[in-house]
């Protein structure tokens, strides 16, 4: 097992990585501090995990456990799902010293951990997806969607623990574990060029689940994680945390412009993440090799690097106008800027590039690019 700590003071929380953790029922239990615990997961995961789970949480029989199991969907991380969890935890009359415990992968875990922020309780995360494993479950942002922007209504709140076993990945379907290799490739290009050198080498690994590189991809993901949220936990206007962001304004304008679920949330940071290195490219900012390495390695880890065919370059600009990062009016983006591994927070780039690459990407969209596929 390894283990990689979340330093923020008297909040730090460890993350233990490895094959089989939810047998180890005391990982969990060492952390939790009451007598209660809520288990949130949905009605996918729940058939698989949600026995092991409890049984990791009661075998000692000092915990009184219950649960609460959503519908399954992007469509459904909102404030009227989420009251589902508040009306569970009033039912069983939850008193304060309990664990909200979300098991499940981001969704689960992000609507989970916003739903503890308010009842103002603890929560734990078992992530059971790769995107949740190297990324979600790490850092304490919390929320759900709004009909008209991605993850807008939300809070910061840090989990006490966070138990990746990563065993759980065996039952993932292919689509979903490439979306998570977006977030893994997005540390390579921002801060790691080593591991993006390992990634070019091994990604076809991590495709066919070699538990080794599984173990090393979510380990430094981890690692890359954890520092950033480290060193700037909520995402101040001068930090880099907001580097994690790379490709997102762009990603986050395909989920909301498709209505959340049609596009998985790593597909559409792929997609905006191959944008966002053709800014750069057109800026100057960075070399066309550069570029191409990042297309081919998203491209080879089966992810889409094109917007879907409808969305416009207008229906971009007014969903990109309402990103989080928008200060005094003017829109920020991650960019990336000199060699591999190094960007940019920046709003001062010139507009008409912009353009340039929401033009380009609407035009090769629209000339046939193929969809994800389930
Ligand atoms: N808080 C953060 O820092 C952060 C970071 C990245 C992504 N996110 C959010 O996370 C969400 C995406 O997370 P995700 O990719 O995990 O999607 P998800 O939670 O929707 O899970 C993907 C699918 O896999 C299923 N599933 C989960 N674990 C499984 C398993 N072990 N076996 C079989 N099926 C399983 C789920 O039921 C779901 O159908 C988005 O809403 C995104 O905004 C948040
Ligand atoms: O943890 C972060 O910070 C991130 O930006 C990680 C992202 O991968 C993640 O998708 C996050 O939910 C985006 O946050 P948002 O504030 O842009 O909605
Ligand atoms: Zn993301």
């Amino acid at each position: 097992m390894k283990t990689v700590d979340v330093d923020l003071g008297d909040r730090s929380y460890p993350i233990y990585i490895g094959a089989g953790l939810l047998n180890q029922g005391e990982l969990l239990r060492k952390h939790i501090p009451g007598k209660r615990v809520l288990i949130v997961t949905n009605e996918t995961i729940a058939p698989l995990y949600l026995e092991r789970c409890k049984r990791a949480l009661l075998e000692d029989g000092k915990l009184q456990v219950d649960e609460v199991i959503l519908p399954d969907g992007e469509e459904y991380k909102s404030i009227e799902v989420l009251e589902k969890v508040w009306d569970k935890a009033l039912e069983c009359r939850l008193d304060r010293g309990t664990t909200f415990l979300a098991l499940g992968g981001g969704v689960v875990g992000d609507m989970t951990g916003f739903a503890a922020a308010c009842y103002q309780r603890g929560v734990h995360f078992v992530p059971t997806t790769v995107m949740a494993q190297v990324d979600s479950s790490v850092g304490g942002k919390t929320g759900v969607n709004h009909p008209l922007g991605k993850n807008m209504i939300g809070a910061f709140y840090q989990p006490r623990v966070v138990l990746v076993d990563t065993d759980t990945l065996a039952s993932l379907p292919d689509r979903e574990l490439a979306s998570g290799l977006s977030e893994v490739i997005k540390y390579g290009l921002i801060r790691d060029a080593p591991f993006f050198e390992w990634l070019e080498i091994n990604i076809e690994r991590l495709l066919a689940r070699d538990p080794e590189a599984i173990a090393y991809a979510v380990e430094r993901s981890c690692i890359n994680k954890a520092e950033v949220v480290a060193a700037d936990e909520r995402e101040s206007s001068e930090g880099v945390r907001a580097t994690l962001n790379l490709g997102h304004t762009f990603g986050h304008a395909i989920e909301t412009g498709t209505g959340y679920g049609a596009w998985l949330h790593g597909e559409a940071v792929a997609a905006g993440t191959a944008m966002a290195a053709d800014l750069s490219y057109r800026l100057g900012w960075i070399d066309r090799s550069l570029y191409d390495r990042t297309v081919s390695l998203l491209k080879r880890a089966r992810l889409p690097v094109l917007p879907p065919p409808s969305m416009t370059v207008d229906t971009f600009k007014s969903l990109m106008a309402v990103d989080k990062k928008v200060l005094a009016g003017k829109l920020r983006l991650i960019l990336l800027r000199g060699p591999l591994g190094n960007c940019v927070v920046t709003g001062d780039f010139d507009p008409a590039k912009l353009e340039e690459t929401l033009e380009h990407f609407v035009a090769a969209a629209a000339a046939g690019a193929p969809a994800p596929s389930s």
